[in-house]
C-alpha cells in the first residue's frame, strides 16, 4: 500500500493561487537582486518558492493485488466489501460460483469508481485494471499455486489529506474487520486432508473438500449445560484477540474429547467447525514419519482453522507406552516412525501457534487412561470434554431431530426411564431411529433394543464387538476397557478447571 500526494484543488484556484505566488516572488527578486549578491539569491528565492507553493490537499493510497509473491490482504478486503454494496453505476461485474458453493462471487471486470463515505470524510475508490504485453508466472507463498499473471489489478483510495490518519487508522481496518465479517457469512467449511505429492517426494499438500457434515450443536445429543459450556467457550475464545496480545499467549485453544466410541467427538468437531465456520485439517499422524514433516504440514494450516488429531493414544507410541499398547489395545499399530509426542505438543505449543492466529486444536480418544501425562497436564488442552452415553435429555433431542417428536410425548419419559443405567450410546440409538419412517414403530424399536440391554453393560449376543475400523475385540477385553471408563468418566465429567475467564 503506497500513499502518494497530488495538488488536486479546482483548477480556478490554483489559477489563481499560481498567478499570485509567481507576481509575489517576481517582486521578491527585483529587490533581492539590488540588495544580495548573486550566490545568494538562488538560495533564498528557493526557499521562498517552497515555503509559498501550495501544499498538497489530496491523498491517494495505492492498494495493489499483489505484496511481492503473496497476496495483499488489504486489497482482498476491500474487494469484498466494495462488492458486498455495490452501487447501480457499477457497470461491469464478473460473477462466478463453484459447484456447492453456496453463494456468487461478485468481483470487478473493468476499471471502476466508488464513492463511500466514512465518519465525515468523503471518500473515492478506483478500481483499476491493466492488462500487461507480458504474462509472468509467480508461486503463491500462501498456497503454493503457481499463478499465471496476465494483469495487474489495484485499488486507489483518495481523500482530502486532512482525514489521512482517520482513513489509515480506523476506515482501512474497519473494512478489513467488514470483509472478514462477510467471508465468513458466505464461507463454505473445507476438510483438509494430508496427501503425499507424488511430484515432491516426501513432501505433503493438504487436499481439500468441502466438509459435508451436517452436525450442528441444534443437533448434537448433549448435556444443554455442557453444549452451552462449549459454545460460551468458542465465543470467548474468537472474539478475545486483544486478551490473547494482551498476555502474551499464542491465540489457540486446544480440547481434549474422549469417550467411548459413537458418542460424538467427531461430530462435535463438525459442529465446532459449522458453528465457527471454520475448516477442519484433519491429521492422520500415521502417514507423518518425522518431526520435521510434522512441522511443514502444520506450517502450511491456515489461521481461522481446527487442526484434528483423532484417536491421539493409538497414533503417538512413547517407547515406554508400547508394551502397554500393545497389550490391551486393539488399536496399535508397529511403526518406524522418528516423531514423538513431545515433538509435537512442542511445535504445537511453541513455533506453530504463535505464526497463526484463531487456532483450534481437538485431540480424540476413547481411553483418555491411556494417554500420556504430557497430553493432560494443565494448561495443554485447556477443556477436557467428556461425551457420555445417551442419556434421557440426550434422547428426547435424538426423537426431536429423527422424529419431530417433542419432549412432552409419554412415550419418550417411558424411553428415558429405560435409558437411566444403561450404557447405549447416541449412535446405537439414532440407528434405530433410522430403521423406519413410522414413529412408533421407531419408538417401539427403540424400546426394545434398550430392553434387550442388560444395564451398565455392552452384551452382545455373539460375544464380539466389531469396533472402527473393522477390527474386532474381544467382549471381556472390550469390557475391561470400558470400566475403567466409567471410573475415570465419573471424576471428570467435564473438566474447565483450565478455562481461562
Ligand atoms: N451426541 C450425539 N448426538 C447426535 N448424534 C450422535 C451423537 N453421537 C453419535 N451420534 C451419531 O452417531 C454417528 C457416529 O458418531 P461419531 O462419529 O461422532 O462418534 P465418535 O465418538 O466420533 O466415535 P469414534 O470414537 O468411533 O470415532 C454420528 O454420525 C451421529 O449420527
Ligand atoms: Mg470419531
Amino acid at each position: 500500500m503506497a500513499v502518494s500526494m497530488s495538488s488536486m484543488p479546482p483548477a480556478s484556484s490554483i489559477f489563481a493561487m499560481y498567478a499570485s505566488v509567481s507576481a509575489f516572488i517576481m517582486l521578491i527578486q527585483t529587490m533581492l537582486n539590488q540588495l544580495v549578491p548573486r550566490q545568494a539569491q538562488h538560495y533564498l528565492l528557493d526557499l521562498l518558492r517552497r515555503y509559498f507553493s501550495p501544499r498538497a490537499t489530496r491523498a491517494t493510497v495505492v492498494i495493489e493485488e499483489r505484496d511481492g509473491m503473496s497476496s495483499n490482504e488489504v486489497y482482498s478486503a476491500a474487494e469484498t466489501y466494495l462488492c458486498s454494496q455495490l452501487k447501480p453505476d457499477v457497470q461491469r461485474l464478473k460473477i462466478s460460483k463453484r459447484f456447492k458453493d453456496p453463494s456468487l462471487s461478485i468481483r470487478f471486470a473493468k476499471c471502476e469508481r466508488i464513492a463511500d463515505t466514512h465518519d465525515g470524510a468523503a471518500l473515492e475508490w478506483r478500481f483499476v485494471n491493466e492488462e500487461r504485453r507480458k504474462t509472468s508466472k509467480v508461486i503463491d507463498e500462501d498456497t503454493d499455486n503457481v499463478l499465471v499473471e496476465s494483469e495487474k489489478k489495484y485499488f486507489e483510495l483518495s481523500f482530502d489529506n486532512k482525514f489521512r490518519d482517520k482513513v489509515l487508522n480506523s476506515y482501512l481496518p474497519l473494512i478489513l474487520e467488514r470483509a472478514k465479517v462477510i467471508r465468513a457469512e458466505k464461507k463454505v467449511v473445507k476438510l483438509h486432508t494430508l496427501a503425499c505429492a507424488a511430484s515432491y517426494a516426501s513432501s505433503f499438500v493438504w487436499d481439500s473438500i468441502n466438509l459435508e457434515h451436517p452436525s450442528t450443536f441444534q443437533t448434537l445429543a448433549m448435556e444443554p449445560e455442557m453444549k452451552q459450556k462449549i459454545v460460551d467457550d468458542l465465543d470467548r475464545f474468537v472474539r478475545r484477540k486483544e486478551f490473547y496480545r494482551r498476555v502474551g499467549r499464542a491465540w489457540k485453544r486446544g480440547y481434549l474429547l474422549y469417550g467411548p466410541p459413537g458418542t460424538g467427538k467427531s461430530s462435535l468437531i463438525a459442529a465446532m467447525a459449522n458453528y465457527l465456520k471454520f475448516d477442519i485439517y484433519d491429521l492422520e499422524l500415521t502417514n507423518v514419519k518425522r518431526d520435521s514433516d510434522l512441522r511443514k504440514v502444520l506450517l502450511r494450516t491456515a489461521n481461522r482453522s481446527i487442526l484434528v488429531i483423532e484417536d491421539i493414544d493409538c497414533t503417538v507410541e512413547l517407547p515406554e507406552r508400547k508394551a502397554a499398547a500393545a497389550a490391551d489395545s486393539h488399536c496399535y499399530r508397529p511403526r518406524d516412525h522418528q516423531f514423538t509426542l513431545s515433538g509435537l505438543l512442542n511445535f504445537i505449543d511453541g513455533l506453530w501457534s504463535s505464526c497463526g492466529d484463531e487456532r483450534i486444536i481437538v485431540f480424540t480418544t476413547n481411553n483418555k487412561d491411556k494417554l500420556d501425562p504430557a497430553l493432560l497436564r494443565p494448561g495443554r488442552m485447556d477443556m477436557h470434554i467428556h461425551m457420555s452415553y445417551l442419556t434421557p435429555d440426550g434422547f428426547n433431542l435424538l426423537a426431536s431431530t429423527y422424529l419431530d417428536v417433542q419432549g412432552d410425548d409419554p412415550r419418550l419419559s417411558e424411553i428415558g426411564d429405560l435409558i437411566k443405567g444403561k450404557n447405549v450410546t447416541p449412535a446405537e440409538v439414532a440407528e434405530e431411529l433410522m430403521k423406519c419412517d413410522d414413529v412408533d414403530s421407531s419408538l417401539d424399536g427403540v424400546v426394545n433394543f434398550l430392553k434387550s440391554r442388560t444395564n451398565n453393560n455392552n452384551n452382545r449376543n455373539d460375544g464380539k464387538i466389531i469396533k472402527d475400523e473393522g477390527i474386532e475385540v474381544d467382549k471381556a477385553k472390550h469390557e475391561d476397557i470400558r470400566a475403567k471408563q466409567v471410573v475415570v468418566d465419573d471424576i471428570d465429567h467435564i473438566d474447565i478447571s483450565n478455562v481461562t475467564n
